[in-house]
């Protein structure tokens, strides 16, 4: 059964600006103490803060929290592309990350070429390789610019591939950002259906969004982030309420 805990966990950004000294007047005060400054005085933005928490199996987390509150830090961490600074993360499961279609892609590859290489990096043993290109070819509807470079690439033939690619393979754990859910009516409407096979099959989902219907359709727990910080994690009916200012029969009809 996969799992995931996170322990006391922190994660910040140094921050690069030509005129530090003012950066660090007006930050301060729009920034609640969210700027850390260490002894060479180079100054950081703390993303997440003290974060603790624990998801197992059939767990369907939505991460909620206003712009800039930590979510797609959180998921960027979580599928490894961050480093803790301090505190812990354990996770137990094959994840699959639907954050950034050009993620663990190469540009130079043609699109045929990185379906192959990403079925060798996710072990797919070599007899089922053939059909998970013709799935990801057939999903994705890029007839013969299959077989040429990524990037060569618009971004709406990148989100097909990535998202057919991701999607081919069926994850424990699904990470999800929500503005994976933009794109043409044509691709949403392919990419909405397959995505509730995949939430009904994967173990584990966490998705961050703004929209209460995602998160009333598919969530049976919220975990709420604010300034970087855990303000509030529990089930939907408990946490949105207060989230959204609605009362709870409204939201739950
Ligand atoms: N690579 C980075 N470099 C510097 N600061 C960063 C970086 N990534 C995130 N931050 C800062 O960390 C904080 C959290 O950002 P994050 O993108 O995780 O928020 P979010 O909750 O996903 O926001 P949104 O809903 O707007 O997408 C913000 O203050 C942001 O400026």
């Amino acid at each position: 059964m996969p799992y995931i805990t996170v322990k006391n966990l922190y994660i910040s950004f140094p921050l690069y600006h030509e005129n530090m000294r003012n950066l660090r007047k007006v930050t301060n005060i729009f920034l609640s103490g969210r700027l850390s400054e260490d002894k060479h005085k180079k100054i950081y933005v703390q993303s997440l803060r003290d974060i603790s928490f624990s998801i197992k199996g059939g767990e369907r987390v939505g991460l909620i929290g206003t712009n800039g509150a930590g979510k797609t830090t959180l998921l960027r961490t979580m599928s490894g592309i961050y480093e803790p600074v301090s505190g812990h993360l354990r996770i137990e499961g094959h994840i699959s990350s639907l954050l950034d279609p050009s993620v663990g892609m190469n540009p130079e590859l043609t699109g045929r070429e990185n379906i192959r290489l990403r079925c060798y990096i996710d072990g797919v043993p070599h007899k089922q390789m053939n059909e998970i290109e013709e799935k990801v070819i057939e999903f994705s509807e890029l007839g013969p610019y299959i077989d040429l470079p990524v990037k060569t690439y618009s971004s709406g033939m990148n989100l097909r591939l990535g998202f057919g690619l991701i999607t081919a393979i069926d994850p424990q754990i699904l990470l999800m950002d929500e503005w994976f859910m933009t794109g043409d009516e044509g691709f949403m409407l392919k990419a909405t259906h397959r995505l509730e096979n995949i939430v009904k099959k994967s173990q584990i989902l966490i998705i961050s969004t703004h929209s209460p219907q995602i998160l009333i359709k598919w969530c049976n727990r919220i975990i709420w982030l604010e300034q970087g910080f855990l303000k509030m994690d529990g089930i939907p009916q408990e946490v949105l309420p207060v989230y959204l200012n609605k009362p709870v029969d409204e939201l739950f009809r």
